[in-house]
């Protein structure tokens, strides 16, 4: 699903690279926590994976593209693949719950009536059923982040990305993300999460990548946050 293969990553404005020298595979239908300090490197290999950044050495397939031979004109269709969240919800704010959730078929092109009939059973997997015309102030965090997963679900992504999904909402209402993206998973789509959030990573046990200054310094697959923290 993702292999990288002596990747590093450097900015032209920056001394040190973002990553350096990583290596690693991902299958299909993991969960994978990547975890590390504020400029580990985390984003830059979300950015790698979304094709916002070329790596600048080594080799990176997702989905089996090549991020470095991929054509400019293909980057839109292998973004489709993916499902992203954030920790900012980033909903429009102009358009209601069922809207924002439409959209995102809208703009793949799916027909009228397949969006008609997918929107409710997305909303209902996210357990939002009942709010589909309220406008997102009208929501808490916990509910916009159920939109925003039912958004970079709705296209059924074979990974979905997420960076920090929980980052503004309290423990409660984190777990109840968590679940969700769990049964995310159990569909068979690949979840990689990057997080600061230690409780969820040592409550959840699964496969655990460390990054320190660009690296890997741990990759285990029942990982918890800290070793020895
Ligand atoms: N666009 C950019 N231009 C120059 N340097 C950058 C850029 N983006 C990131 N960096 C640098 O690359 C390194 C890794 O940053 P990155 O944002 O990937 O870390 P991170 O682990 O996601 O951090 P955080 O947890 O704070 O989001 C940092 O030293 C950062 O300053």
């Amino acid at each position: 699903m993702i292999h990288l293969s002596h990747v590093s990553k450097s900015y032209k404005t920056s001394t040190r690279p973002a990553l350096d020298d990583v290596s690693m595979d991902i299958e299909k239908g993991e969960f994978v926590f990547v975890i590390g300090p504020s400029g580990s490197g985390k984003s830059t290999f979300l950015r790698l994976l979304l094709r916002e950044e070329l790596p600048s050495k080594g080799e990176l397939t997702v989905n089996k593209l090549d991020m470095n031979r991929l054509r400019r004109s293909k980057i839109p269709a292998h973004r489709r693949t993916l499902g992203c969240v954030f920790q900012d919800f980033r909903l429009l704010q102009n358009k209601t719950v069922d809207q924002n959730i439409a959209f995102a078929l809208e703009v793949t092109g799916k027909p009228r009536a397949h969006i008609k009939k997918i929107v409710p059973e997305v909303l209902e997997l996210v357990g939002l059923e009942g709010k589909s015309n309220r406008m997102p102030h009208e929501l808490s965090g916990g509910e916009q982040q159920r939109v925003a997963i039912a958004r970079a679900f709705v296209n059924r992504p074979l990974l979905m990305l997420a960076d920090e999904p929980t980052g503004n909402l309290d423990p409660d209402t984190s777990s109840d993300i968590m679940l969700l993206l769990e049964r995310i998973n159990r569909t068979g789509t690949t979840v990689l999460m990057a997080t600061h959030d230690n409780h969820i990573v040592d409550s959840m046990r699964r496969r655990v990548i460390e990054l320190q200054l660009g690296k890997i310094v741990r990759d285990e697959s029942r990982g918890v946050y800290g070793v020895g923290r």
